[in-house]
C-alpha cells in the first residue's frame, strides 16, 4: 500500500515541481499539524497530537522527523535531480536542495521504512506501505519512502509500457525518458518517478478530490496510458454490461476480467492494456502470449514483474501445463484428472468468486441489452411472492383479551393458532384475516365468494367446518388445522386410517399428518392436520369466482382478469392430478375429494391434492372391502373429468347439463382436450377406466409437463445462483457492520476509527459515500459490487482511498483491505 500526497511535488505546467502553487504542499508547521492530522497514517511530526478530533491514530504509527518546514525547502532534495540527474530551474529560484543527491537514507537517518513496523504509520497487520511525498521525506523522495517490496510492486508501471498495441503515447515515451535519464537508480525508481511525473498534469486537471470519483465523474484526466486509480476508477462501466459479456477465460481473458475498466464489448479500454493495476499483468510481453500485448515493447524496459496468483495454472486451471508448456496452454494435463475427477479433488485456487455469473443463457434467452440489475437479484415478481409467502408465515392475530377471536391458546402440540377463512359479515375488526393472509389477486377475503366464512358447512364434507395456521411445537413449523365441528366419532379404527395416508407422500399432495379430536372449542370436533402451503388458493376460488381488475403490467391501468383458463394449464392441472391419483390408486385407497374447493393451487399452475383422508374418516364403512375401493377409485377418475369440465368453463354449474358443457368446451378447446373429459366421464368404459390408462391417454401432454418441470427447475437454480452472490456479499456487510462506527472497543472509544479500522473506514468512503463533483451522493450499484466483490476475493488491484479532509491519499489494494477487515474482525471475535 502506498501512502500518495497528490499535492506534493505536483509539476505545473512548467513542468517545475514547486511552479504549481495552487495547493501549498509545504505546509505551514499549522498546516502540517492540521494535514497529519487529517491524515494520522502518514506519519505525524514528533511530538505533534491530532488536533482533529476525528483523526485517527493508529496505534503503531511513528513519528515522522522528516516533516519539514516551508523555511526547510532548501534542505530539501529537489526531484528534478532525483529523476533526471539535474534541474532545469536549479538557477531560477528553485528551493530545492541541487546539492543532496539521490542516494543516501533519510536525512537523519529516520527516513520511514514502509516495510518496517517499528516506522511505518500503518500498523504491520494491514502490511501497508508508504510512499510519502518528497515534502516529508527530505531525501530522495523516492529512497526511504519506499521499500523493496514497493519498488517491485507493479502500480505505477504505465500500461502503455506493457506493449499497448497503439504503440507507446506520450506517457509512455515520457517513461522511457525518465527511465534512461535516472539509469543509475533502481527499476523501481525510475518506473515511479516517471509515473509520478505523468500522474502530475493528470492528477491536477483530474481535480482527484474525495474518494477518487471526481476523475471519473468529470472524465478530465483522458490521458492514454494514464495509470492512476482516479482514471481508472472513472472507466467502471456499468456492471450489468460487463456480465453480458464475460469472455472465456484465457489467460489474456482473465486479466481483463479483473480489469474494472472493460466496455460493454469485453475489451479493455486502452489506458488498461498491461494494466499495472492487473495482478496477472506481467510487463512486457512474454513468449506465448497474446500478440497483441508484444506492440511497442522494445522500446521499453521490462516492467517490474507483478505477482499473478494465476501463473502456475493452464487457463483450465491445470497446474501442470502452462502456456506454451507441454499442454500447450490447452490445460490438456492435470486439467483432465480434475474434470474426469480421478485422484483427489482439486480446487483451483486462488478460487475466482467475485465476479457475477450471467445467466446462463439455456435460463435466460435474453438479449444482452435485457439484462439489467435484475440479473444480479431475485427477479422482482419472484422476490414478492416469496416474500408475501414469508409474512403469510408469520401473520398472526390479537389474543382474545385484545379483540382477536377466540380460540384455545393450545390445541394438542399446537399453538398460535389462525384463521384462515374470513369470519363472515358483521364480524368484530380484531376477528378479519391478518393482511398478511390476503391475496391481493383475490381481492378482500369472501368478497367474491372464494371460500366460505370460517364456519360455514363445507360444500363437500357437509360439517361446519374451520381452517387454522398453528404453530407445532414439537418442530417449530406451520400446519393447518382443518376441524370439523360437532363430529362424533365411532370407529376408533377410523381415525387409524390417517396412518396410511401419513405414509403418502407426493409433490402434488398436501401431506397429512395426523388427525386427533378435541373439545378444546367448547364441542365435538375432530382436527385433521395438513402441511401449510402459504397463500395457496383452491381452483375454485382462482378459477370459478370472479376477481378484481389487476394492474396491466405495461400501462399499469386496471384490466378485468381474463377468465378463460389456457388449454395448456388445463392439460398440466389433469397431468399433476392424474400422477397422484395413480400414486393413490396404487397404495391401495382413493382420493375420494376431487373437488375444486379442495385442489390447492400452491404456486403458478402448481396445484396439490388437499383434504385427503377426510372421507375415510367420517364416512367410515367397517364393511367396506376392496370393491369398496375400486368403486371410490373409479369415482376418482369421473370426478377429474368433472373437475376439468367446469374449470374449462369457470363455473360449477357446467356439471348441470354435461352434454351442453361438452359441446362449449369443444369450442374453446381442442377435440382432444374434450375426447379425454369425455372418456373420464364416459360410464360405459369403467371396466378399462384406471389411473394407469389415463397416464397411459395423457402421453406427449406429460413430457410436456416434464419438460416444463425441468426448465422451471432450471430458473430457480439460476435464481438461487444470484442469490449465492448476494448472501456473501451480506456477511461482507455484516462484517463491516460489525466493525464501523463501532463505539467502542477494549475500552479504546476510538477503535473504530484507528489503525487497521481507519483503512476500512476510507474504504467504506469510497464505497458507499462517494460524491460527484457537485457534491451530490454518487448512487451507484455496480460501484458497490464491483467493491465489495474484489474485496471478497482480495484481488491485488489497487484503489486509491481519500482521507475526508481531501489532504492525503493512500493506495491500497483490496487484498490489504480485506486482510484489514479480517483483523479487525477477527479480534473482535477473540473478544467474544
Ligand atoms: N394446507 C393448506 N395450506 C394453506 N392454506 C390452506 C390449506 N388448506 C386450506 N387452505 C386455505 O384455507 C381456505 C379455506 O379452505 P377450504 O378448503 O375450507 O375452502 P372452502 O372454499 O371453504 O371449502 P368448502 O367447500 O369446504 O367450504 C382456503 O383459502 C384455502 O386456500
Amino acid at each position: 500500500m502506498y501512502q500518495f500526497q497528490p499535492q506534493h511535488g505536483q509539476h505545473g505546467q512548467g513542468g517545475h515541481p514547486m511552479s504549481h502553487q495552487s495547493k501549498p504542499f509545504i505546509a505551514s508547521p499549522n498546516q502540517r499539524t492540521r494535514a497529519s492530522a487529517a491524515i494520522p497514517i502518514v506519519a505525524p511530526p514528533a511530538g505533534s497530537s491530532s488536533t482533529d478530533p476525528t483523526s485517527p491514530t493508529p496505534s503503531s504509527a511513528t513519528v515522522d522527523t522528516s516533516v519539514t518546514s516551508p523555511s526547510s525547502n532548501a534542505r530539501k532534495p529537489c526531484r528534478n535531480v532525483a529523476i533526471y540527474g539535474h534541474c532545469r530551474y536549479e538557477g531560477e529560484g528553485c528551493p530545492f536542495d541541487h546539492a543532496t543527491g539521490v542516494s543516501g537514507g533519510g536525512q537523519n537517518g529516520k527516513a520511514p521504512s514502509a516495510g518496517g513496523p517499528s516506522s511505518s504509520p500503518i500498523p504491520a497487520s494491514s502490511k501497508a506501505k508508504l510512499m510519502a511525498s518528497g515534502a516529508s521525506l527530505p531525501n530522495s523522495p523516492l529512497k526511504g519512502a519506499l521499500s523493496a517490496r514497493n519498488a517491485a510492486a507493479a502500480v505505477f508501471v504505465p500500461k502503455s509500457s506493457g506493449g499497448s498495441s497503439t504503440g507507446p503515447g506520450p506517457a509512455a515515451a515520457a517513461a522511457a525518458a525518465a527511465t534512461s535519464q535516472a539509469g543509475r537508480k533502481s527499476d523501481a525508481e525510475e518506473v515511479i518517478a516517471a509515473s509520478d511525473e505523468r500522474h502530475d498534469e493528470r492528477a491536477r486537471n483530474a481535480k482527484l478530490v474525495q474518494h477518487g470519483l471526481r476523475g471519473r465523474l468529470h472524465g478530465e484526466c483522458r490521458r492514454r496510458g494514464c495509470p492512476h486509480v482516479c482514471f481508472r476508477v472513472a472507466v467502471v462501466p456499468p456492471l450489468t454490461a460487463r456480465v453480458a459479456v464475460v469472455p472465456p477465460l484465457t489467460r489474456s481473458r482473465r486479466r481483463l476480467l479483473f480489469d474494472p475498466a472493460l466496455d460493454s464489448a469485453g475489451t479493455a479500454f486502452a489506458p488498461s492494456q498491461g494494466s499495472a493495476f492487473d495482478p496477472t499483468y506481467a510487463g512486457a510481453a512474454m513468449p506465448g502470449q497474446d500478440p497483441s500485448m508484444q506492440a511497442g515493447t522494445p522500446s521499453h524496459p521490462p516492467a517490474p514483474r507483478a505477482f499473478n496468483p494465476y501463473e502456475h495454472m493452464t487457463e483450465f486451471g491445470d497446474p501442470t501445463g502452462g502456456p506454451g508448456g507441454a499442454a500447450g496452454g490447452l490445460g490438456m494435463g492435470g486439467g483432465l484428472d480434475f474434470y474426469a475427477g480421478t485422484g483427489p479433488t482439486k480446487l483451483r485456487q486462488p478460487l475466482q468468486y467475485h465476479l457475477y455469473a450471467p445467466p446462463l443463457p439455456h435460463v435466460s434467452n435474453l438479449h444482452p441489452h435485457h439484462l439489467s440489475a435484475h440479473a444480479f437479484f431475485l427477479s422482482p415478481n419472484q422476490r414478492e411472492e416469496l416474500q408475501r409467502k414469508q409474512e403469510a408465515m408469520h401473520a398472526s392475530v390479537p389474543p382474545p383479551e385484545l379483540g382477536g377471536p377466540n380460540l384455545p391458546e393450545e390445541l394438542h402440540v399446537y399453538h398460535s393458532l389462525v384463521p384462515l377463512e374470513h369470519p363472515g359479515p358483521g364480524a368484530p375488526a380484531g376477528f378479519g384475516l391478518p393482511a398478511g393472509l390476503v391475496d391481493p389477486r383475490m381481492g378482500p377475503p369472501g368478497a367474491s365468494g372464494a371460500t366460505g366464512a370460517t364456519g360455514d358447512p363445507s360444500k363437500v364434507f357437509g360439517y361446519r367446518s374451520h381452517c387454522y395456521k398453528a404453530i407445532c411445537t414439537l418442530d417449530g413449523k406451520r400446519y393447518v388445522l382443518r376441524r370439523l365441528e360437532g363430529f362424533r366419532l365411532q370407529h376408533e379404527a377410523a381415525i387409524s386410517l390417517v396412518e396410511k395416508w401419513r405414509r403418502i407422500r407426493h409433490p402434488s399432495i398436501v401431506s397429512v399428518r395426523e388427525a386427533f379430536t378435541t373439545r378444546a372449542f367448547g364441542d365435538q370436533s375432530i382436527v385433521f392436520v395438513y402441511d401449510y402451503h402459504p397463500l395457496s388458493t383452491t381452483l375454485y376460488s382462482e378459477h370459478m369466482t370472479a376477481k378484481p381488475p389487476q394492474p396491466d403490467r405495461r400501462t399499469g391501468r386496471l384490466q378485468p382478469v381474463q377468465m378463460q383458463v389456457p388449454e395448456r394449464v388445463l392439460w398440466s392441472y389433469l397431468c399433476q392430478l392424474t400422477n397422484v391419483v395413480r400414486c393413490i390408486h396404487l397404495a391401495g385407497m382413493a382420493a375420494r375429494c376431487i373437488e375444486p374447493s379442495k385442489v390447492l393451487r400452491t404456486g403458478k399452475n402448481r396445484v396439490r391434492l388437499n383434504c385427503c383422508s377426510i372421507f375415510d374418516v367420517i364416512a367410515y364403512d367397517p364393511q367396506a372391502g376392496q370393491d369398496a375401493v375400486r368403486t371410490h377409485q373409479r369415482e376418482d377418475l369421473a370426478n377429474l373429468g368433472k373437475l376439468m369440465l367446469s374449470l374449462a368453463l369457470n363455473t360449477m354449474s357446467a356439471l348441470q347439463n354435461v352434454p351442453n358443457s361438452l359441446e362449449s368446451v369443444g369450442q374453446r378447446y381442442s377435440a382432444e382436450f374434450k375426447d379425454m373429459i369425455l372418456w373420464l366421464l364416459d360410464e360405459s368404459t369403467d371396466a378399462d377406466k384406471t389411473a394407469d390408462e389415463l397416464e397411459r391417454r395423457l402421453g406427449t401432454h406429460v413430457a410436456e409437463e416434464l419438460d416444463s418441470a425441468l426448465n422451471y427447475g432450471d430458473l430457480l437454480e439460476n435464481a438461487l445462483m444470484k442469490e449465492l452472490e448476494n448472501g456473501r456479499l451480506v456477511r461482507l456487510l455484516c462484517k463491516f457492520g460489525f466493525i464501523n462506527e463501532r463505539p467502542e472497543f477494549d475500552h479504546d472509544p476510538r477503535w473504530a476509527e484507528t489503525g487497521d479500522r481507519y483503512i476500512i473506514k476510507l474504504f467504506r468512503d469510497h464505497v458507499f459515500h462517494a460524491v460527484d463533483e457537485a457534491g451530490r451522493p454518487v448512487v451507484d450499484l455496480s460501484h458497490i459490487l464491483t467493491n465489495l466483490n474484489k474485496l471478497d476475493a482480495g484481488v491485488d488491484e489497487k484503489i486509491m482511498l481519500t482521507s475526508r479532509d481531501e489532504q492525503s491519499c493512500l493506495v491500497v489494494s483490496y487484498r490489504e483491505i480485506k486482510n484489514c477487515v479480517e483483523s479487525a474482525f477477527q479480534d473482535l471475535s477473540r473478544a467474544r
